[in-house]
């Protein structure tokens, strides 16, 4: 199907906007007045412009308050439309949006509204223009779809149809099954926008926090259901009012709305692409550091050990049980300087379809070999820049990220056994694997990253939650399997959390927390320390023997629990911007820990500013 965009739900001047529009694949847009009076190009040039870029203008809009009013007024309200009509045939726009009025002026008169459409559709058809009629939410008189379409089947004149707004009619809690005996012809333009589920002013709501489809809340996709099989034929067009867009960079939102719009037609059964491919583990996590000797002491304290090199990149592969980390020291070019996590391998059954699914979707595809000698693997850059690479470990019907590798002896040698990436018993307190995955993400990213997640990852999103840090609030959202084997947690942060303070982790699994705890402070290293208050409360919320608090209160273990399971976890230092966490997962818990985090956040600044 023809997909559009609104030029309010992108960043920059006109031409941004269309460049952009363009870029990320749309066949047209809907052009916002402001835009249009704001742009120092004359309309014919933003016809020419938007043809050249292969763009239709496919809705001119808002006219506003223009039905219902009294005959004077509505003489003068004709004068303006068809001053807009005129300059619609420069832009080469047929169609104008009318959304319904909101004026003091207007009367609660259906038949007087249907009239004066009826005479503005008269007057549109001479122009060669058709008015599409739109309830806003907060309309003075007409503010359902429902209402709309009576009004128009009223007025019955040719030029005249409905324009269908899914935010409105979802905000308001309108059943979208009456779009059905709408005929699909008289639809003249559809409007798709999420939103988050939030109460408040439906106007608010609806300028400050629309999102794209399957960002928010609403059911997009019975909505979309609805719409086609009344036999809509035109465009699906996004527009999106939304504080955080109009900030962001607009190549990269158009690209996040194109992405919707393709995830949306796949599940209204519209439009068909690559079929997921879940992820069933995490291959390895990459760090990057200049200098890779403070996170080697942390690894061997957490009994990692160094057990493979790349053959031709300063690249180790430390790994212990399923956990396989790789610390690249060629990281000096890298933005980051300090110690950071730059590049996560999810285990997929299909990498070469996996990253066809990727391409589908616009994620950015990375070249398949880094350099001419590596494996080729496939890749793809997430909205944050961590690169995700689609991996076969060790299967031999395909090529392995671990061919780049050559095993290194282990430490104290094992004449008995060759050396192996393969390690699959840890000992007692040791870690297993990769229990999930920490990401801050840049704040203006956080509902792109998490469609991205989703679509192209093939990560189910879990609950949004909010946790308090001392100066400011985090906001967290986590990603996973069904089964658990793949957990991604984002998160964005408060804006006074600078670049350099935002720190990600990676959670490692084990079976004894106490054991594994004992065990990294015995080898020197070192835990984020947890209050005392922190150990009293725990006494008073859950019947834990008063041995295991005491137990938890000397080593800084934190626990939790839900109806499922229990979450004992702990937090090494932050090095560069990189901590780790041990995390012992019994029972069915499916969370993180949340209600601990707000410890974790106030006892990391005070290990960082002495506070
Ligand atoms: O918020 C508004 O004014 C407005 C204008 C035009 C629309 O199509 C809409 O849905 C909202
Ligand atoms: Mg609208």
């Amino acid at each position: 199907m023809r997909t559009s965009i609104a030029t309010v739900s992108l960043s920059g001047t006109l031409t941004e906007k269309l460049t952009a529009a363009a870029g990320a694949g749309f066949d047209g847009v809907e052009i916002f007045e402001n835009d249009l009076l704001a742009s120092p190009l004359a309309p014919e040039d933003i016809r020419s412009r938007a043809e050249d870029l292969g763009l239709g203008i496919d809705l001119y809009q808002p006219l506003r308050d223009i039905e219902a009013v009294p005959a004077e007024q509505f003489g003068r309200n004709l004068r303006r439309a068809e001053h807009k009509f005129r300059l619609m045939r420069q832009l080469g726009a047929d169609t104008v949006l009318v959304c319904s009025s909101v004026s003091p002026l207007a009367v609660d008169d259906d038949a007087l509204a249907a009239e004066q459409l009826h005479r503005l559709a008269a007057v549109a058809e001479q122009y060669g223009i058709r008015i599409a009629y739109e309830a806003l939410a907060w309309g003075r008189h007409v503010h359902t779809y429902h209402h709309a379409w009576r009004i128009v089947e009223a007025a019955g004149h040719p030029a005249l149809g409905t324009c269908l707004d899914s935010f409105h009619i979802l905000a308001r809690g309108s059943d979208p099954r009456g779009i059905e005996a709408i005929p699909g012809d008289k639809i003249f333009f559809l409007q798709l926008a999420d939103a988050p589920l939030m109460a408040m002013d439906v106007l608010q709501w609806s300028r400050h926090h629309r999102c794209f489809p399957g960002q928010g809340g609403f059911d997009l996709t019975t909505f979309l259901g609805h719409v086609l099989r009344a036999g809509y034929p035109g465009p699906l067009s996004l527009e999106v009012f939304n504080d955080v867009f109009r900030e962001a960079e607009a190549a990269e939102t158009a690209i996040d709305a194109q992405r919707s719009l393709r995830m949306l037609q796949e599940s209204a059964g519209a439009a068909s692409l690559p079929a997921p491919v879940a992820p069933t583990g995490v291959a390895f996590a990459e760090l990057a550091t200049p200098d890779a000797e403070p996170v080697a002491a942390v690894l061997r304290a957490l009994g990692f050990d160094r057990r493979a090199a790349h053959r031709t990149k300063p690249v180790s592969l430390w790994q212990q049980a399923d956990a396989r980390l790789l610390v690249n020291t060629a990281g000096s070019a890298r933005r980051e300087q300090a110690l950071s996590l730059t590049a996560v391998g999810l285990e997929s059954p299909s990498p070469a379809e996996a990253a066809q699914r990727a391409e589908a979707l616009l994620a950015p595809v990375l070249p398949r070999r880094r350099a001419p000698e590596d494996a080729p693997l496939d890749a793809v850059a997430a909205p944050d820049g961590t690169e995700v690479f689609f991996c076969a470990t060790d299967r031999p019907e395909q090529p392995s990220w671990t061919d780049d590798f050559t095993p290194q002896p282990r430490p104290e040698p094992q004449p008995q056994s060759p050396p192996s990436l393969q390690d699959p018993h840890p000992a007692a307190g040791g870690v297993r694997g990769i229990d999930h995955v920490a990401l801050t993400q840049p704040w203006h990213q956080f509902d792109e990253a998490a469609l991205f997640h989703r679509s192209v990852l093939g990560l189910d999103p879990q609950e949004s939650i909010d946790v308090a840090d001392p100066y400011g609030l985090w906001r967290s959202r986590a990603f996973r399997t069904a089964d658990g084997s793949v957990r991604i947690a984002l998160a964005v942060g408060p804006a006074s959390a600078d670049d350099s303070v935002r720190s990600q982790h990676l959670a490692l699994a084990t079976d004894d927390i106490v054991t594994a705890a004992r065990r990294f402070l015995a080898a020197g290293g070192r835990l984020l320390p947890v209050p005392d208050n922190y150990y009293d409360d725990l006494a008073a919320r859950f019947d834990l023997p008063p041995g295991d608090i005491d137990t938890y209160r000397e080593l800084g273990i934190l626990y939790d629990r839900d109806t499922d399971g229990e979450f004992r976890h702990c937090w090494t230092e932050t090095i560069g911007r990189v901590f780790f966490e041990l995390v012992q997962r019994d029972g069915g818990y499916r969370g993180y820990g949340a209600p601990n985090a707000p410890v974790r956040l106030a006892a990391q600044h005070a290990a960082r500013h002495g506070r």
